[in-house]
């Protein structure tokens, strides 16, 4: 028992080592998290239901979990390749295809949410009416530009 629960709290720690590598290394990774951050901040302003919100749920998921494995495919190709090679040059653009198609899809779901359920207009205007939580959202501006193209390693 003590042996089985050592070797899930290891698997966790694997995973967060893996989370944390691509978090420093992976520009793309840091914009799906910013992505997420406003997606989380404009959502809790607009007042979104909690149906709506286990939506986006899925959706943060789905696209960071690509974005996470799409990495690790990225990696065991530049392992294997010591230049060009077709076949690499198909895996990645298929892993990069993946991304992709999880990407456009929560963005069509976002648009459903914040645009056709008018949660987008319900967070402005309660932004509009508390205008100095409306300019802390504004700083946040230049430090996500920050995160995602210089912090970790700068691509
Ligand atoms: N060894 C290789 N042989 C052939 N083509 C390659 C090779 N390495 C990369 N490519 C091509 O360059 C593209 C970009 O590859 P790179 O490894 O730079 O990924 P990336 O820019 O980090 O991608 P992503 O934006 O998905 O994280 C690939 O999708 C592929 O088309």
């Amino acid at each position: 028992m003590k042996k089985n629960i050592r070797k899930l709290s290891e698997s966790f720690l694997h995973a967060f080592r893996g989370l944390r590598l691509c978090i420093h290394d992976e520009r793309n990774f840091r914009v799906h998290m910013t992505a997420a951050f406003y997606v989380i901040l404009f959502g809790v302003f607009g007042g979104v239901s909690m149906t709506e919100a286990a939506i986006l749920c899925i959706c943060f998921g789905l696209t960071m979990g690509a974005e996470l494995l799409n990495t690790a495919i990225e990696r065991l190709c530049d392992k294997q390749a010591s230049g060009y090679d077709g076949m690499v040059r198909n895996a990645k653009d298929i892993a990069a295809a993946g991304v992709f198609v999880c990407a456009a899809a929560c963005v069509a779901v976002g648009a459903c949410i914040f645009i056709g359920n008018g949660v987008l207009a319900a967070a402005i205007k309660f932004l509009w009416y508390r205008l100095w939580l409306g300019m802390a959202v504004v700083v946040t501006v230049p430090i996500a530009v920050w995160f995602v193209f210089h912090f970790g390693r700068i691509q």
